[in-house]
């Protein structure tokens, strides 16, 4: 029996769907693999890498993101950063994950995909075996770069296309609009791959209509500038489109003025299949059970829209249905339990 509405947050059990694991790098991770491989890196303590942690846009935090990812060089570093991550995930009441890795930031400093691969899927088989957690895991292509290089990047992945749920479309979105990868989306379509992009992050309805359009895609990352589009919301809405939405990224990149005026509960109102995620929680301070928590105060949700969120992101995983619907059933075991 619990009461308290954080408690029935930490225990619901949950999906997250929008991760992106070089995000959740914390800063003492950080500097135990700078130690461990002689990187050098530019702050004295993990005091001073938080601090630096104050963004005004996307690109403000994607330079820092990516510098950060400078430390990871071996497969045990990937799979000690995915293990980190699944441990809090697991205390946090996730029960499934679908998390992006971003292939090229490795690749370009001359780590083979490979290491990222394995030490990733290493580390997603020890959070099963250790948590009961499940794990799909989604190749996000860097939309700075070219096609080319997102085609290099699918080539790569070849050797472990069957542990590869899907392909994603990531970094700076503005002046990269999704057209730009619809060949390469193409192909990971006949690959048998899903698909998902980041759109409407801090880009335009029409990067969101060129995502569907153009992209194909099963999920809408982020999505949250489709609301000023009354028509793509209609769209968006009938069509059953998950949109994994992430509260504390939205304001500490300042897409969203703060926790309060979030648009997550008009988001459900609408009739949006909306989710709730962390994005990069070592960046955005908070893990998935931070972001529940910080809109379930913030807009004043309750019981019912919290599950309404939790049941979403089943709903919206790229599981098997037989496997959506146990886990379905274990909300409602948890809600009549805690009733
Ligand atoms: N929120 C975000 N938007 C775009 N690319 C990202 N890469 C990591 N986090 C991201
Ligand atoms: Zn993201």
């Amino acid at each position: 029996m619990s009461d308290d509405l954080d408690g029935f947050i930490a225990g619901l059990p949950k999906a997250e769907l929008h991760l992106h694991i070089e995000g959740s790098l914390e800063p003492e991770l950080m500097f135990a693999l700078a130690s461990r491989n002689g990187v050098e890196i530019p702050f004295k303590s993990v005091e001073e890498v938080r601090a630096a942690y104050e963004f005004s846009n996307l690109q403000d935090f994607l330079d820092i993101y990516y510098a950060g990812a400078n430390v990871l060089r071996t497969e045990e570093d990937f799979r000690d950063l995915a293990v980190a991550y699944f441990d809090r995930a697991a205390a946090d009441g996730v029960t499934h994950a679908e998390i992006f890795f971003d292939p090229q930031t490795h690749t370009h400093r001359g780590i083979p995909f490979g290491v990222a691969a394995n030490g990733l899927l290493a580390g997603m088989a020890e959070a099963e075996a250790k948590h009961g957690l499940t794990s799909k895991l989604i190749l996000c292509f860097l939309r700075h770069l070219d096609e080319d290089d997102a085609f290099r990047t699918l080539t790569q992945a070849q050797p472990w296309i069957d542990r590869i749920a899907g392909v994603g479309l990531d970094s700076s979105e503005v002046g990269h609009p999704p057209s730009k990868f619809q060949r390469v989306f193409d192909a990971a379509g006949a690959m048998g791959l899903k698909r998902v992009a980041h759109a409407g992050e801090e880009g335009p309805p029409e990067y969101v209509r060129e995502a569907l359009d153009l992209l194909h895609i099963d999920r809408l990352d982020h999505g949250n500038r489709s609301l000023e589009d009354p028509q793509l919301v209609t769209r968006l809405a009938r069509g059953g489109m998950t949109l994994t939405v992430c509260p504390l990224s939205n304001v500490k990149l300042c897409n969203v003025a703060s926790i309060d005026v979030h648009p997550i509960d008009r988001m459900l109102k609408l009739g949006l299949r909306a989710t709730v995620n962390s994005d990069d929680p070592a960046y955005f301070g908070g893990y998935i059970g931070d972001n529940y928590r910080a809109v379930a105060r913030g807009r004043g949700l309750g019981r019912d829209a919290i599950v309404t969120l939790a049941r979403n992101s089943f709903l919206g995983s790229f599981l098997a249905d037989d496997a959506v619907a146990a886990h379905l059933d274990r909300i409602d075991t948890y809600c009549a339990e805690a009733r």
